[in-house]
Parts: structure tokens; sequence; C-alpha cells
């Protein structure tokens, strides 16, 4: 699968950990984050992934800041983007079959690498189960349509 991801300086050495990782199980994954510690500001690479993702068919994406929460906003406000914020496993698993997440932000400060890992590789093998979640989907699609300014 496609995986673009993005980080700050805060997500940098997680961010190599998921590289390292998903490229070993085969995935290509395309790096458009920052490549240094050197404090640089989130939104930047969070426009970067998202501006890749919509090149790219059927890809996901992984955001890694220090919280994770500033990335998942700047990524919830582009268009068509379902960013969750996970730091558990349930979590991950849910946020794919019900809300169809098609970005994952992660918090390198708030969890251990191995909890991250854990939590890609949960939220990559977990599937949307459609049904009823499409129904409560389209109408926060109807918001990002309606309320758009
Ligand atoms: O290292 P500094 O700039 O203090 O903090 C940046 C981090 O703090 C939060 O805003 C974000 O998670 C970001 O990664």
């Amino acid at each position: 699968m496609k995986i673009v991801i993005g980080n700050d300086h805060a997500g940098f050495e997680l961010k190599g950990a998921i590289v390292t990782c998903l490229a070993g199980q085969g995935h290509e994954v395309i790096d458009c984050g920052s490549f240094t510690t050197e404090s640089m500001d989130f939104p930047v690479s969070v426009k970067r992934v998202i501006t890749k993702l919509r090149e790219l068919d059927d890809a996901l994406g992984i955001l890694v800041c220090g919280t994770g929460v500033g990335m998942s906003i700047a990524a919830n406000k582009y268009d068509g983007i379902r960013a969750a914020l996970v730091h558990d496993l349930f979590t991950a698993r849910m946020t794919r079959e019900h809300n169809d997440s098609n970005v994952l932000c992660l918090g390198a400060r708030v969890i251990s690498e191995d909890d991250a890992l854990n939590i890609v590789n949960t939220w990559l093998s977990s599937s949307y189960l459609g049904g009823k979640y499409d129904v409560r989907n389209k109408m926060i699609r109807d918001i990002e349509v309606t309320e758009q300014c």
C-alpha cells in the first residue's frame, strides 16, 4: 500500500522508525516530512502530505508531531481528509472501521515507539465497515460542504 508520511522536529525520530517498519513490510512509503530535529512548523508538513495524498489513488497518510493534536487539527481543515489522532489500539481499529479515517496522527511525546508501531499496524490492517457508518460519514461530509468558508 502507498503511505504518505510527514513529521515536524518532535516527530522526526518516530517517523523514521515508522518508515523503516513499513518499508520492511513492503509498503511504498513517501516521506514528505522534515529530515532533521531542527524546529519547524508542522502545518508545512501537513500541507505537503495532503498535497501528495491528493495526487495518489488509495494512499493513506500518517502525521507525527509532539502530541499529534496540531497536525490533526490542521489536516482536518482539508477537504476530504478524515484525520484521527490515535494513542491506543482500540481507537486505531475503530477509526478505520467506523470513521474511514484516511490520515493517522500520532504524538511522539505521548506514546512509546513500540506502541506507535502497533497502532500503525492495527490502523493499516483494519477496514471500513460501511453500512450505517456511511450515513454518519455522509453527515460529516455534508458539514464540510455546507459550512465551507
Ligand atoms: O518543540 P516545540 O516547538 O516546543 O513544540 C512543538 C510540538 O508541540 C506541539 O505544538 C506539537 O505537537 C509540536 O510537535
